[in-house]
C-alpha cells in the first residue's frame, strides 16, 4: 500500500480545535497519514490562551531529525512557531531534508488576541522560512504584519499579495475570514494572476482553528498529488462544511466540525446543507 504522509510543525492547543490537533484531525479526515513536530504547548480553551510553554529549539530540531531519518512526508505545514530560534531550526531542517511541498500558515495571534509569535520573530520568518514555501496562507492581520500595509480595499489586498510573493513563496493565499460582506473570499496569487475562492460567510463565533484547519487541508491535498487549485478548492469546501456545522462546545469561540466534510461527502443528497 502506498500511504500518503503529511507533517505538521506547530503548537498544541489543549482544547483540540486549533494547532496540531486541528491539523492531525484534518489530515486523517482527508485520508492522509499525519505526523507532528511540537513547537509549544499552549494551555488554551474556547475562552482564550491561558499560558504558552515553548519547547527548546533542540527539542524541535530533534523531532524533525527523527522524522527526516526515517519517514519522508509528501507535504509539510508550519503553524505556531513562537520564536526566532524555533523558526531558524525549522527552516534549517526543512532545507536539509528537501521538504519542498511546504505550506506556511504564518500564525501570529490567537483569535482572542494572545500572541503566538514573538514580535521580534517576524523578521526571521520572512528571511528564513518564506523563501522555502510553496504556499503561504496569511489572514488579513498577518498580511498587514508581513507587509506593514493597512489593508482596507480590495486593491490593498492584491498589492499585499504581490509584496508577500516577492518575499519568496511560490503562491500566496490571502484568506478572507477577517473581512466583511456576504462572501468569504480567499485570493490565490501565483505571481501572475489572481484566482478567487468564494464561500458564503457564516455568522458564527465558532471559528476557533479555521486557519489551521484550512492550511492543513491544503497540505493534505498537495501531499495527495492534487494541483494547487484543486487542493485549495477541497480546503475551501472542507472549512466551509466545518464552520457551517460547528460543534457548539465551550463557552467562547468554539471549534469547527472536522467530521462535517466527510459526512457531507458520504451523504449524497443528504441533509447536511
Ligand atoms: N465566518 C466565516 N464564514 C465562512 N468562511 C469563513 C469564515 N471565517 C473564516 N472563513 C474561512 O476560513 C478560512 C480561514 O480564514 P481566516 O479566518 O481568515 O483565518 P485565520 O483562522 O488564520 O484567522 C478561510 O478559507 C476563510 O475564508
Ligand atoms: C496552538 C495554536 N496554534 C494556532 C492557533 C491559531 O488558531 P486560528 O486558526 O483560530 O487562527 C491557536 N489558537 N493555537
Amino acid at each position: 500500500m502506498n500511504i500518503t504522509k503529511a507533517l505538521t510543525i506547530a503548537g498544541s492547543d489543549s482544547s483540540g480545535g486549533a494547532g496540531i490537533q486541528a491539523d492531525l484531525k484534518t489530515f486523517q479526515e482527508l485520508g492522509v497519514y499525519g505526523m507532528s513536530a511540537l513547537t509549544a504547548a499552549t494551555a488554551q480553551n474556547t475562552l482564550g490562551v491561558q499560558a504558552v510553554f515553548p519547547l527548546t529549539p533542540e527539542a524541535v530540531g530533534s523531532q524533525l531529525d527523527s522524522i527526516g531519518a526515517d519517514l519522508t512526508p509528501d507535504a509539510v505545514k508550519t503553524g505556531m512557531l513562537y520564536s526566532a530560534e524555533i523558526i531558524a531550526v525549522t527552516a534549517d531542517r526543512i532545507a536539509r531534508y528537501g521538504w519542498s511541498k511546504l505550506v506556511i500558515d504564518p500564525v501570529m495571534v490567537a483569535k482572542g488576541g494572545a500572541p503566538l509569535l514573538k514580535p521580534d520573530a517576524v523578521h526571521t520568518l520572512i528571511r528564513d522560512l518564506l523563501p522555502l514555501a510553496r504556499i503561504i496562507t496569511p489572514n488579513l492581520p498577518e498580511a498587514e504584519m508581513l507587509t506593514g500595509m493597512k489593508l482596507l480595499r480590495a486593491e490593498d489586498i492584491r498589492e499585499a499579495a504581490r509584496r508577500i510573493h516577492a518575499m519568496g513563496p511560490e503562491l500566496v493565499i490571502m484568506k478572507g475570514g477577517h473581512a466583511s460582506g456576504a462572501v468569504a473570499r480567499d485570493l490565490l496569487y501565483d505571481g501572475a494572476a489572481f484566482t478567487a475562492f468564494d464561500g458564503p460567510r457564516i455568522h458564527t463565533v465558532h471559528t476557533h482553528g479555521t486557519g489551521c484547519t484550512y492550511s492543513a487541508a491544503v497540505t493534505a491535498g498537495l501531499a495527495s498529488g492534487l494541483a494547487v487549485t484543486e487542493a485549495v478548492r477541497v480546503a475551501k469546501d472542507f472549512i466551509q462544511a466545518a464552520i457551517e456545522n460547528s460543534l457548539g462546545i465551550g463557552a467562547g469561540h468554539g471549534p469547527t466540525n472536522h467530521f462535517a466534510y466527510r459526512l457531507k461527502a458520504a451523504k449524497i443528497g443528504g441533509d447536511m446543507e
